[in-house]
């Protein structure tokens, strides 16, 4: 198989693209060897020919040697295609096996602060290597490089692959976790049932690429809006994999919530804790202060302004991604990336004693009544094994359960309008007229 590519002569990356004249054949080896002048080989098919154009006054005649490291490996970017062993360095003799993170919407905002989160050992730890899988399209492919490019250059110890591509078939290959963040925004004029339908076929075809290739354990966490309805749709796609391992990202409310009860009560907000955010990530979603802890204590016994709660409070972080917007110009994206790397964690690492967490999971077999079948946010623990299990000691007044109640119909009537999607027959929109996003006006 041919590999074409070309050299720019100011960067030391690898480009797909088309000849034109001035043009150099030279194998992988030598390619190399004008990038680095120390490398060690890299890993491309024996017969990958890769043509480059460089500066005439650089080279003298073309070269054509075979390259020879017989391990194929699929495309790879720049440095990364640079081979590696772990067992053999001597630093990295006790690293972990490495994992397979894919992205998707890779070049986009949120993912722009989150790569480099994960790429420095944030989430993992210093003993585990990874290897970023970056989907993105046609039209983002040139920016996909671009983000490649900075990976490269941040010379991260930990991060020892990285692909970039538009094909979810080839990414997901193997993947451990899959990050799916690219999703359409609704833009002016754009009916939420229409946005439902983009984004799902987008969640539909990525669910049935999961389902063929990823890791059969994979954990999938999805960001991309509606991301309770599109973990629904993709996780009806990908059977084989346990319905459990979906996610939909609601931590990033629950760190609003946090913050706003801390600023109330006069706390730093690591005094705020069993924080849930119940149903959809929506404005019909519902920060529970009848559960959540401030310095041990019931949130009701530190902050006794109950309508402050009721009202204010709910409002704030059901809006808080509007109002951001309004202000800064675009949407919620590095504390997005900073919810996404917590909710990873609170998987890999055990909940400590008494505590939870927020995630939009499953509700199948859920212990408080919630309706089966959706994906809803509730309180989770984990052992830190990437698994978790619901919490049971929650109590629940009228208030919470009216209000939990909202938030599932609205599920209810998000996943008739994409029943087309999750094989349950023809879909039938009839949206509650107040269903938004948070970073809706
Ligand atoms: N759950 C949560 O808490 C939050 C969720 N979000 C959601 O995360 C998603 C990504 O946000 P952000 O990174 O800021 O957005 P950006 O617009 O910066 O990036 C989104 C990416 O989505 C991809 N995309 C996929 N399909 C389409 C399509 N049909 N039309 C346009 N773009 C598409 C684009 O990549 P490409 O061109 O490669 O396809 C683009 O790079 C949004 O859906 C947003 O609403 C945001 C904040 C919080
Ligand atoms: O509504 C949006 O697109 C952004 C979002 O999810 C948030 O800020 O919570």
């Amino acid at each position: 198989m041919a590999v074409v590519a070309e050299l720019s002569s100011s960067s030391s990356y690898i480009k797909s693209t088309r000849l034109h004249t001035s043009q150099l054949s030279i194998s992988s080896t030598h390619l190399s060897y004008l990038r680095r002048q120390t490398f060690r080989p890299v890993t491309r098919p024996r017969d990958a020919t890769i043509t480059c154009s460089v500066a005439s006054d650089q080279v003298q005649a073309p070269i054509a040697v075979q390259a020879v490291d017989p391990k194929p490996k699929n495309d790879c970017y720049g440095v990364f295609c640079l081979t590696y062993d772990l067992k053999a360095e001597e630093e990295t003799k006790s690293w972990k096996k490495t994992i397979n993170i894919v992205v998707s919407g890779a070049a986009g905002m949120i993912s722009n602060h989150l790569l480099f989160k994960l790429a420095s050992g944030e989430v993992f730890g210093a003993d585990q290597p990874i290897a970023m899988k970056l989907l993105g399209s046609e039209r983002s492919f040139e920016a996909l490089e671009g983000v490649a490019m900075e990976l490269e250059d941040s010379l991260f110890p930990l991060l020892r692959e990285v692909k970039i591509g538009i094909n979810p078939y080839e990414l997901f290959q193997d993947a451990d976790w899959a990050l799916l963040i690219g999703a359409k925004p609704r833009g002016p004029g754009m009916e939420r049932a229409g946005l439902l339908d983009i984004n799902g076929q987008i969640f539909a075809e990525q669910g049935k690429a999961l389902n063929a290739v990823a890791s059969p354990n994979v954990k999938v966490i999805v960001v991309g809006n509606p991301c309770n309805t599109n973990a629904l749709i993709c996780l009806k796609n990908a059977p084989k994999i346990p319905a459990k391992n979906f996610h939909a990202l609601t931590r990033l409310d629950e760190n609003r919530a946090k913050c706003q009860l801390a600023l109330k009560a006069g706390v730093f907000y690591d005094k705020v804790s069993n924080m849930t955010i119940w149903g959809n990530h929506s404005t019909t979603q519902v920060p529970d202060f009848l559960n959540a802890r401030i310095n041990g204590l019931p949130v009701k016994e530190v902050i006794k302004d109950q309508k402050w709660l009721e009202e204010e409070f709910t409002e704030m972080v059901q809006k808080r991604g509007g109002v951001l917007i309004k202000k800064w110009g675009r949407s919620s994206a590095a504390s997005t990336a900073v919810s996404i790397a917590d909710a990873m964690k609170s998987l890999v690492t055990p909940t400590p004693e008494g505590d939870w967490f927020s995630s939009g999971v499953y509700t199948t077999g859920n212990p408080y009544g919630i309706a089966e079948d959706l994906v809803f946010s509730m309180p989770c623990r984990s052992n830190g094994d990437g698994d978790y299990e619901l919490v049971k000691d929650i109590i629940f007044d009228e208030y919470l359960l009216q209000r939990i109640t909202k938030s599932e119909a609205e599920l209810l009537a998000e996943k008739r309008c994409v029943a087309h999607l999750t094989g349950e027959g023809i879909a039938v929109c009839d949206l509650p007229e107040d269903t938004m996003l948070p970073g809706e006006m």
